[in-house]
């Protein structure tokens, strides 16, 4: 398989993305760009990624323009075919804009940009990219304004309920409280997937954190159980 990472206006975190699936985990990556449409050489195998950032500086709403970008015509067939897409972070907001994802990413509760490593605890063997990811709580960095994961009850029930909540915030144990959650999403959700499980969002990066030199390595676990789980 092979991973697309589309940069847009405003990206910053394309280049960690890139780095990380290639130097950290050995794969193949091409780089697109927002204004492209051709992404005819990625089949159903492959997986195209909405990395981090600002895109358009956050006008609007976060991702609210991006999803506009030629690519995200294209990014949207290819998710309609099967086709794997992650958002990390501005990435989810772009897909949930696109709706391509329910729900929406709304300002921190504390009105705060929080930049700080988080415990996440994996909710769901169901998905290519949470399979391998059990047991203990993985250690992955959050950077964002706007991160608190909000739905009205009957979308999250049904989140629930169709197993499409990938990852809780919680404490070093694993535990889900209110101090652990660090914009205030609903349910101390981090990451979510649509019915079909195949577009992925979450708010934590976990391309920062895939590299010895960065004393961790437990976003690894999340590649690697995406690239395993083919
Ligand atoms: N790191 C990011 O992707 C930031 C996302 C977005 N611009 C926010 O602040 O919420």
């Amino acid at each position: 398989m092979k991973f697309g990472v589309v940069t847009f206006p405003g990206s910053n975190c394309d280049h960690d993305m890139i780095d990380a699936l290639r130097y950290d985990l050995g794969q193949e990556v091409i780089e697109l760009w927002h204004k492209d449409k051709d992404i005819s050489t990625f089949t159903t195998q492959d997986c195209i990624i909405l990395p981090g950032g600002f895109s358009y500086g956050d006008y609007l709403r976060c991702g609210a323009i991006a999803r506009f970008s030629p690519m995200m015509q294209s990014v949207i067939e290819f998710a309609n075919k099967g086709g794997r897409v992650i958002g990390v972070c501005n990435g989810f907001q772009i897909l949930c804009e696109a709706g391509l994802l329910p729900g929406v990413l709304l300002r921190n509760e504390n009105q705060q940009f929080v930049c700080k490593n988080i415990f996440l605890k994996s909710e769901n063997t169901a998905t290519s990219l949470t399979k391998d990811v059990t047991g203990r709580p993985l250690m992955i960095p959050v950077a964002h304004g706007e991160g608190r994961y909000y739905a009205d009850d009957a979308t999250l029930d049904s989140l629930f309920k169709y197993n499409q909540v990938l990852f809780r915030y919680c404490d070093e144990f694993g535990n889900i409280v209110d101090a652990a959650n660090p914009n205030g999403a609903l349910r101390s959700i981090a990451g979510i997937c649509n019915k079909e499980r195949n577009v992925f969002g979450m708010m934590p990066h976990p391309e920062r954190a895939t590299s010895a030199a960065l004393n961790n390595r437990d976003g690894q676990l999340i590649f690697q159980s995406l690239i395993a789980n083919n």
